[in-house]
Parts: C-alpha cells; sequence; structure tokens
C-alpha cells in the first residue's frame, strides 16, 4: 500500500438492511490531495463517505486509516483527530450560539470535564476566520440561513484540525460567492496544509476546477477514477447520466461540462 494514502476504502460493500447499495468500491485519499465523488443521484456517493467516516459499518471490505489497520478498531477519539466528516444534513440545536457550536468540533481534545485543550480557541477562531461566519459568533444557529449555517458546520468540521476532511456536497445551500470560496478552501487545506480531501460534488465543472482526482460513481459501483481529464470526458459522462454532455476546456485552463439532452429521442406511436 501506498504509505502517503491517509484513509482508503478497499473492496467495500454497503448496504441498507442487508440490500447492498455499494458494491466493491475503492477509494484511496491521500495528503495533500483532493479527490472529488461524482455521480447521478443514488450512485452511492454519500454512503461511500460515511463509510470512509465510520458512519456506516461495511458488509464487507475494509476501511484503513495512514496505511495501517481497520480504522473502526480505533477509539472514537483517536478517531476523531484524524477524519471529519461534512454531512449533507444535521440537526440544529435550539438557542446554541455560533462560536459555541464551531468549539465543538474541538471534542476529541477534550478530557472528561472540558479540560486539556489548550490549542481549542486558537483552531476554533482560525476555522470560523476562514469560513466567514466569525462576524456572527454571538448569533443562535437556529435563526441562520441555509447557507450560513452550512459555514458554520463547516467551521465546525475545521476547528477539528483534523488530517482527513471529508465533505458532503459542501457548497449545496450556498450563494456563488460562498461556493467559490468553500472551493478555494478545499484547495488550500490540500495545499497549504496536507489536508486529504474527499468532497463528493454534483457540480461537475466544480469537482474539474477543484480535484486532482475523480470518482465517477454509477449504480453503486466505481466506474471510473482518474484525472478530471480522463474521467470527465463527453463519452463516460454521457453513459453515466443517460444524457448527451458535451465537454470542452475554458479560457481559465479548465473542463467545462454542458448537457444536451437525452440520447434518444422518444419516438410516439399511435
Ligand atoms: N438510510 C437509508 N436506508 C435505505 N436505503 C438508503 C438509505 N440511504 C440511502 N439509501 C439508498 O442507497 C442508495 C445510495 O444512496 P446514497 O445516498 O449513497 O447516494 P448518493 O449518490 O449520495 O445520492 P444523492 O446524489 O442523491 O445524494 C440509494 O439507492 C438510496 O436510496
Amino acid at each position: 500500500m501506498n504509505r502517503d494514502v491517509a484513509l482508503a476504502g478497499n473492496d467495500l460493500t454497503l448496504g441498507y438492511d442487508g440490500r447492498a447499495v455499494v458494491h466493491g468500491a475503492g477509494i484511496e485519499l491521500a495528503a495533500g490531495r483532493v479527490v472529488a465523488l461524482v455521480g447521478p443521484n443514488g450512485s452511492g456517493k454519500s454512503t461511500l463517505l460515511r463509510a470512509l467516516a465510520r458512519l456506516h459499518t461495511p458488509q464487507s471490505g475494509q476501511v484503513t486509516l495512514n496505511g495501517g489497520g481497520d480504522a473502526f478498531a480505533l477509539r472514537p477519539k483517536d478517531f476523531a483527530r484524524q477524519v471529519t466528516l461534512l454531512t449533507q444534513s444535521r440537526p440544529t440545536p435550539g438557542g446554541v450560539r455560533v462560536k459555541d457550536v464551531v468549539a465543538y468540533g474541538r471534542h476529541p481534545y477534550r478530557g472528561r470535564f472540558g479540560s486539556g485543550d489548550a490549542d481549542g480557541p486558537k483552531h476554533v477562531e482560525k476555522a470560523m476566520g476562514l469560513t466567514g461566519v466569525d462576524t456572527m459568533a454571538e448569533r443562535a444557529v437556529d435563526e441562520l440561513s441555509g447557507g450560513e449555517l452550512q459555514r458554520v458546520w463547516l467551521a465546525t468540521c475545521l476547528a477539528q484540525d483534523t488530517g482527513v476532511v471529508l465533505l458532503d456536497e459542501p457548497t449545496t445551500f450556498l450563494d456563488l460567492r460562498y461556493q467559490v470560496e468553500i472551493l478555494d478552501i478545499v484547495r488550500e487545506l490540500a495545499d497549504d496544509h496536507q489536508v486529504a480531501v474527499g468532497v463528493v460534488l454534483h457540480d461537475l465543472d466544480q469537482a474539474a476546477a477543484v480535484a486532482d482526482q475523480v470518482v465517477l460513481m454509477a449504480s453503486g459501483v466505481v466506474r471510473a477514477t482518474g484525472s478530471p481529464a480522463d474521467v470527465l470526458t463527453a463519452d463516460l459522462l454521457s453513459e453515466v447520466y443517460g444524457l448527451r454532455i458535451e465537454v470542452a476546456v475554458g479560457d481559465d485552463g479548465h473542463l467545462h461540462t454542458r448537457p444536451i439532452g437525452r440520447h434518444t429521442s422518444r419516438s410516439v406511436t399511435t
């Protein structure tokens, strides 16, 4: 195994109530690299990400951390110091201030009575600044808009200061400016802090812009893994999404996708 791989899923079969929805999937997240998971609704992206975060127990296969043993064997706090996950939806606590929610990200570092985390305030402040929620530190989270709340949850994950960051659709609910800023943060985490990032994205152009590697899922299997140029091809995307999709390189040097329409025109019988 490549020793730079921070978190890996090997031959993972995952399901609900005994029914497999992900079949033999493999994925590797390495320090300083961004891996984007893309694919149609229901193709298994969130399930795979949740298994990497230990929130979903595999039917078979293994999740390994730092090229070592089974990630499920670690104590919860030890795992939480190394891996964080931004999920699609979380219950919003009532009447709790933004800064207290972000400080919750420090839970793996605290002792039994909330002690022992001298670096905590520094990490909380940094995470709030990065995500732009420092200006709303004293507000109650249940008063925030969907986009503001999304940034608070991201700040909570970043305050956790982990080497692996997993993000499930982090740009959902965000206006254009914050979509771009979140993707910038994702790149910064990898480039400046050597974080291994795994991110589920629906927007293929965003995936092309931010990712070093793209994992394309279809019907619960990894259909292709590789560079954006290798995976985000017109043929592969058209096949997987069941829609004619054109791909071109834009002025910014990144790939841009354009859906055209269905492969086949519907014939009308009388
Ligand atoms: N809690 C659950 N119980 C039963 N089936 C589930 C559950 N969560 C997801 N599934 C099923 O597992 C399959 C994969 O779902 P998953 O959410 O991983 O896909 P996804 O690619 O993330 O989809 P989306 O893009 O819509 O978020 C789907 O068929 C879905 O209906």
